[in-house]
C-alpha cells in the first residue's frame, strides 16, 4: 500500500496507469476516500497515468491536530497536493477535484499555476456554505463523535433512486464516514468553512471544465454555472442522474466528460 512522506505529513496516494501518459490528479470531497473513483478507474486508467490520494485527515493519510477552532486551511490542502506531486517527481497534472477537493484545485490552480495543465471543477464552487453549515457541523461532530453525521449525509451524496437501489452501497459509505478521524473531518471542515475563493477564480488561467450533477442539492447546478461564468473560457457539464459524487453514480459518463474535455489538451 503506497503510503510517502510529503508536505509534512504521511500520505496515502495510488498511481496507476502507463508510465509516460499524462498524470491526471483526483482530490476528493470531505469524508471520502480515493476510493470514491475506483469505478471511474476502468475507464481512464490506459490513457492517464492517475494520481489519487487521501486528503489531510481522511482515509489513511495522517490527521494532524485540531486545537480549538483553528483547523486546516486550503492553502495548507493545496500544500499538500502539490507537496505530494513533488515527493512523486511529478512537474505538472490534470486535476480533477470534487467538492473540497475541487476548491483545493482552484487554490491550487492559482498559487501554483505552472502544476496545473487541464483543470476540472466537480460539484464545488468558490464557497460551500453558509460557514454556519459547518460551524454547526463541527459542533455536532464534537458532541457526538462521526456517527452524528453519517446517515445524514448520503442524502446529500446519492440521489434518491440511488439510496433506493444500492442499500449496499449506502451502508458502505456511512460506515466510511462514521470511521474517519475525527480531526481530519473537522480540520477540512473548517477549512470549507473559512475559504471564499470567489475573487481567486477569475485569476485561474488553465483550461477549466466545471461538472455538476443535476440533482447536486450541495453545489447546485446555478452555483456551477456561477463558477463557470467566473473563471476565463469555462466550460460547464451537466450530468443527468446524478448528485454529489458523479464518479459513484455514473463513473462511465463522468469519464467521458473528463476525457473528452482533457484529451483535447494533451
Ligand atoms: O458532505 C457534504 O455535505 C458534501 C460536501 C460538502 C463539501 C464537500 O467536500 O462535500
Amino acid at each position: 500500500m503506497p503510503f510517502i512522506e510529503a508536505a509534512g505529513i504521511t500520505q496515502h496516494y495510488d498511481l496507476t496507469g502507463p508510465a509516460d501518459a499524462p498524470v491526471l490528479l483526483f482530490a476528493n470531497s470531505i469524508g471520502t476516500s480515493f476510493h470514491i473513483w475506483d469505478a471511474v478507474m476502468p475507464h481512464l486508467s490506459q490513457r492517464y497515468r492517475i494520481l489519487r490520494y487521501d486528503m489531510r485527515g481522511h482515509g489513511l493519510t495522517q490527521a494532524t491536530p485540531v486545537t480549538g477552532d483553528s483547523g486546516y486551511s486550503m492553502d495548507m490542502l493545496a500544500d499538500d497536493a502539490a507537496g505530494l506531486m513533488d515527493a512523486l517527481g511529478i512537474a505538472r497534472a490534470h486535476v480533477c477535484g470534487l467538492s473540497i477537493g475541487g476548491m483545493m484545485a482552484q487554490r491550487l490552480a492559482v498559487k501554483a499555476a505552472d502544476r496545473v495543465h487541464g483543470l476540472v471543477l466537480c460539484d464545488t464552487a468558490g464557497q460551500i456554505g453558509p460557514p454556519s453549515v459547518w460551524t454547526d457541523r463541527i459542533a455536532a461532530i464534537r458532541a457526538r463523535g462521526m456517527s452524528a453525521i453519517a446517515e445524514g449525509v448520503m442524502a446529500r451524496w446519492f440521489t434518491a433512486g440511488f439510496r433506493d437501489s444500492r442499500p449496499d452501497q449506502i451502508r458502505g459509505y456511512t460506515a466510511m464516514v462514521a470511521r474517519i478521524s475525527e480531526d481530519g473531518y473537522v480540520g477540512c471542515a473548517m477549512a470549507i468553512r473559512d475559504a471564499d475563493l470567489r475573487a481567486d477564480t477569475a485569476g485561474i488561467k488553465a483550461p477549466t471544465l466545471v461538472i455538476c450533477g443535476e440533482e447536486d442539492v450541495v453545489t447546485p447546478p446555478d452555483l456551477a454555472r456561477e463558477l463557470a461564468a467566473r473563471i476565463p473560457g469555462a466550460r460547464l457539464e451537466l450530468l443527468p442522474g446524478a448528485a454529489h459524487i458523479p464518479g459513484v453514480e455514473k463513473p462511465a459518463e463522468l469519464a467521458a466528460l473528463i476525457d473528452g474535455f482533457l484529451g483535447e489538451l494533451t
